[in-house]
């Protein structure tokens, strides 16, 4: 799914209400046509007091429309207008007009003016600001919003959290409003999903207002969400007349004293993932930890004891993920050094080997093109330096993409897999995959799809999306807490078979449900 920013978004009511030869008025109907159904269909007449909050742009005029329809349809509803401006929009004077002509006159709110009573019970919907905030709000216009967040009746935003940029931070968290569930017209907002901005949305729904198709599938976009739908098309199936040489052969490179494991993780996920022979290069001290573990890996051991000191191999990988547990000995960055310079074809570079490459940055200019560097946001921090927000984060991460021809992987909620000045968002996952261990699972996931065959792009997308359906699965077995970077290992195969299981048809849902 994609999303667009702001720009995009007034370009395209724009092209849609020329094309289809619609007033901008219809168009806000209807969405508000569309918030009323959200609303009702999950309300049922309920007699439960519900105060909009409507402010003078397009965003209110939304909130003014929807308070006609609620009116209509009997609900007990009180307008308040956000009186933050004298600029009122067009459409938003309509529907001020049609409120008055129903004997409906909405509470004027200014500075100065008492806040409203809501019991705790009551709904509110905030149509303060949409996607036309170019300013932080006037702080008696914050203090409303603190208002509302303290009566702790349920807050449903339209379009966006009023407060909320669409392309920058805020100046203050409490400058926005906390809404438990937000309707989006059209497409989600990138703010729903970055660390700064997800606790303003609890939980979001896309509303489709008919906007033109043929404009929004030809307006290119930095940003996507990658789903189910957007992922299948990548899975490569198994030929029936294959060898494991079809799945090559994939080098799995790490491990230091004590950190065996990040390597043992990462095997076990490659061969998992589907890689055909999986070998682990670790320090003599991983040999056995190795062969126990994993009978089905091979193993070459480095000549030092405890810590890789230098990388020589025969075979000819056909993908090779470094750097879990690899430790940042001076010889292994020396090590790391001189296999960089022999690895031409992209590669898995995570944990101490992105830590190498940032304490010794001439070594950035020897990442082989295509590869996929998947560091936490501290990694990411070490690689690329402190951000201002998440907004400069991914701008940054974008520049560091392009200059080394390499993808990035932001890992965290909603992994973000940045290539070039494209990022794609992924759209599952959950927080029991916080657990130690768990980002070695994705760079054997990503490992093994490289030694398979996929892309870099679709390795990275794919692997993040697997490992994500794989916490999921197993996180609904064992919740959150008790899930551990095993458990994605063992619920992948059920990651695959729920990916691949055709969608259910209306009566096997409804089936299932009788039985
Ligand atoms: N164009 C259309 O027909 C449609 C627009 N839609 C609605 O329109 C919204 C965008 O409406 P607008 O562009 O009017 O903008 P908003 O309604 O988001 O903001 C209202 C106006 O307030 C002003 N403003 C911004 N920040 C301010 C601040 N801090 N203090 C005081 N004034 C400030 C701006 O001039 C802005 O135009 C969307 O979020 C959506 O809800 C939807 O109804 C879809 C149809
Ligand atoms: N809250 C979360 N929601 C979804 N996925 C998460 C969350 N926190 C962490 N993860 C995932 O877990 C993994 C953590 O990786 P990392 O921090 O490298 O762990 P480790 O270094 O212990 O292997 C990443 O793939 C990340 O996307
Ligand atoms: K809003």
């Amino acid at each position: 799914m994609k999303i667009f920013d702001a720009k995009q978004i007034y370009a395209a009511d724009s092209f849609t209400i020329q094309k289809q030869q619609i007033t901008s008025d219809e168009l806000m109907e209807r969405a508000s046509l569309q918030l009323f159904h959200w609303l009702h269909q999950r309300m049922q007449g309920a007699p439960v007091k519900i105060h909009l909050f409507c402010g003078i742009g397009n965003n209110g005029g939304d909130g003014l429309a929807l308070a006609r329809h609620l009116q209509e349809h009997g609900y007990h509803i009180e307008v308040n207008i956000v009186n933050y401006s004298e600029k009122r929009s067009p459409d938003f004077l309509t529907n001020l007009d049609r409120l008055k002509a129903r004997k409906i006159w909405p509470n004027i709110l200014n500075g100065d003016s008492a806040f409203p009573s809501i019991g705790v019970d009551d709904i509110i919907v905030d149509a303060i600001f949409g996607i036309g905030l170019n300013r932080s709000p006037a702080p008696w216009v914050v203090d409303l919003m603190k208002n509302l967040k303290a009566t702790g009746a349920f807050i449903l935003s339209v379009d966006v959290p009023s407060g909320l940029f669409m392309d920058r931070g805020i100046e203050d968290p409490e400058f926005a409003v906390e809404a438990d569930f937000v309707l989006s017209f059209q497409a989600p907002k990138l703010v729903f999903f970055l660390p700064e901005t997800a606790r303003y949305i609890k939980q979001w729904d896309v509303l489709d207002i008919g906007l033109d198709p043929e404009f929004l599938e030809k307006t290119e976009t930095t940003y996507k969400l990658m789903g189910k739908a957007e992922v299948l098309p990548l899975y490569r199936p198994r030929q029936k007349f294959s060898h494991k040489g079809h799945y090559g052969h994939a080098l799995i490179l790490g491990g230091s004293y004590g950190k065996i494991g990040a390597v043992i993780l990462s095997t076990s996920a490659c061969l998992r993932v589907g890689a055909g022979l999986v070998t682990a290069y670790v320090p003599q001290c991983g040999l056995l930890p190795l062969q126990i573990a994993c009978p089905e890996a091979m193993v070459l051991t480095d000549k030092g004891e405890k810590y890789i000191s230098q990388i020589e191999f025969d075979l000819e990988p056909s993908a090779v993920g470094a750097g879990i547990g690899l430790g940042t000995e001076k010889e292994t960055v020396s090590a790391l050094s001189a296999f960089l310079d022999a690895q031409k074809s992209a590669m898995v570079l995570d944990a101490d080997a992105l830590n190498i490459l940032s304490q010794n940055r001439k070594l950035l200019d020897k990442i082989p093109e295509g590869s996929i560097l998947t560091p936490h946001p501290k990694e990411l921090e070490r690689l690329l330096g402190s951000w201002k927000d998440d907004f400069e984060k991914l701008q940054k991460t974008r520049e560091f993409s392009v200059n080394h021809r390499c993808i990035i992987v932001i890992k965290g909620a909603h992994t973000t897999i940045c290539a070039g000045e494209k990022c794609y968002i992924n759209n599952n996952g959950n927080p029991g995959m916080a657990t130690a261990g768990s980002g070695d699972v994705l760079t054997g996931f990503i490992t093994g799809l490289l030694s398979q065959g996929y892309e870099p792009l679709a390795a990275a997308i794919f692997g993040v999306f697997l490992h994500g359906m794989a916490g999921d699965l197993a996180a609904t077995e064992q919740g959150f807490e008790a899930l551990t970077a095993n458990s994605i290992i063992d619920f992948i195969g059920k990651a695959y078979i729920e990916l691949l299981r055709p969608p259910q048809t209306q009566e096997q849902q409804t089936e299932e449900t009788e039985a």
